[in-house]
């Protein structure tokens, strides 16, 4: 059986809703993210349905300097439904109760970064945590209970999975789509080649991604740390830690004997670049791998060849994942690798899904269009588990405690 949706659940109840809201903070500042405008499509149909709603979220972990109060959040989602959400700092102690109390029709309530709750913390069973002092006191004061924090349903937190144990539980919008689409990968069938783009900085998540779904993808071409370890792993003098960039030890430590293995059983699956970027005097410079003689190069692009290369892979295939940016794209020297594969793939009409909170940014960056692609997801973390086939345990208790 699957999960209940919006569409199973009548309007104008008392909700309470769990949104992924966790955001960059620049200087104690929340910046606004695609996640804000996700969500705010499902609370702006709560609204117009005559929901009275309750919102929990959670920002950063507790010690950490963007672990603050979600106020900033209650504003910034208002400015994107044109409507009041108010905003009060408590959990679920009096003064929550008595802002939910007030909660009319339409109206929305963002209560305080549920990590800051007793009980949420730390992962532990669906059912343990609905017996929790926190999911015993609110859920009373609920008609239903609604997840649509795809992004964080790896994590058996209280304000995710224990809910669901003790009330009516549905699926919100933004869980429901992105469902769909990430789990596309292990679910439906492909005609031709389906080609997987790989980046960023977690080289441990990519290579777990590799190992597991090797099966079902026919060629995965790499760029960021993890392409740079496959080709330390080849014998070229790349991938190791320069001053000021200290990402390739430890992770080349943790996952050397993978690699290995992956080139001795996939090696032909496996792309790396012919070619990379690296900065001199501020400009861009582009190197043949077979030409690089030194272990000093801080590599930030896969060469203009290679994203070439990468991007006729894309033109011909049934289906393309992207995760993770194949180069420094924050910096426009380094967007060539990221955005010409990008492009590409807007252009094709091949099935896309686009993952990672970091990479869909460069969507907006240079000018893509979300609409050219069949998916750009929210998620990192829960995107990784979800491609490889992994059960998310906000979703599996949603589906679990269906009526
Ligand atoms: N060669 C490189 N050197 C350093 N950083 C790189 C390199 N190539 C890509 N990156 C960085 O990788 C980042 C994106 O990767 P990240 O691993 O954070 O993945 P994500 O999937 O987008 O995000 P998340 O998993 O956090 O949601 C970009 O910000 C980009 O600057
Ligand atoms: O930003 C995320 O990936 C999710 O909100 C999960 O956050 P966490 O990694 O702090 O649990």
């Amino acid at each position: 059986m699957t999960f209940q949706t919006l569409d199973d659940l009548d309007d104008g109840q008392r909700v309470l809703i769990r949104f992924d809201l966790n955001s960059p903070v620049e200087d104690g500042e929340v910046q606004d993210n695609r996640r804000f405008a996700r969500h705010a499509a499902t609370l702006r149909e709560l609204v117009d349905r005559d929901f009275a709603v309750a919102v929990m979220a959670h920002q950063g972990r507790p010690g950490d300097d963007d672990f603050v109060s979600l106020s900033q959040h209650a504003e910034i989602l208002s400015g994107h439904i044109d409507s009041a959400v108010d905003h009060v700092a408590d959990t679920y102690g009096d003064e929550a109760l008595d802002a939910i109390d007030d909660l009319a029709g339409g109206d929305v309530l963002v209560l305080e970064n549920t990590r800051m709750a007793d009980g949420e913390l730390p992962e532990e069973e669906p059912e343990v945590k609905a017996d929790t002092e926190f999911v015993q006191t609110l859920a009373p004061e609920f008609d239903a209970y609604i997840n649509d924090a795809y992004s964080a349903a790896h994590r058996s937190h209280a304000s995710l999975v224990g809910f669901p144990v003790v009330m009516d539980a549905y699926a919100g919008r933004v869980m429901e789509t992105e469902y769909e689409a990430n789990t596309s990968i292990a679910e439906k069938e492909f005609d031709g080649q389906v080609t997987m783009a790989m980046g960023g900085t977690k080289a441990t998540d990519v290579i777990g991604v590799i190992d597991h779904i090797g099966d079902k993808i026919d060629d995965f071409v790499l760029g960021g740390i993890a392409g740079q370890l496959f080709l330390r792993a080849q014998g070229y003098p790349i991938g190791y830690d320069v001053e000021g960039m200290d990402l390739f030890t430890t992770q080349w430590e943790n996952n050397q004997e993978i690699i290995e293995e992956i080139l001795d059983e996939r090696g032909d699956q496996i792309t790396v670049a012919s070619d990379v970027a690296y900065g001199e005097d501020g400009e861009r410079v582009e190197v043949d791998v077979e030409d690089v003689d030194e272990k000093g190069l801080g590599i930030m692009d896969i060469g203009t060849d290679t994203a070439e290369e990468y991007a006729d892979l894309a033109r011909e295939s049934d289906a393309v994942f992207v995760k993770g940016a194949l180069g420094v794209f924050e910096d426009e020297k380094f967007a060539t690798g990221t955005v010409t594969v990008l492009e590409a793939i807007a252009e094709t009409d091949c099935f896309s899904v686009v993952g990672g909170g970091d990479t869909s940014r460069a969507i907006t960056m240079y000018g893509m269009s979300e609409d050219s692609f069949d998916h750009v997801s929210i998620a990192g973390g829960a995107y990784i588990r979800a491609l490889t086939g992994d059960e998310l345990v906000g979703v599996e208790v949603l589906r679990e405690y269906a009526e």
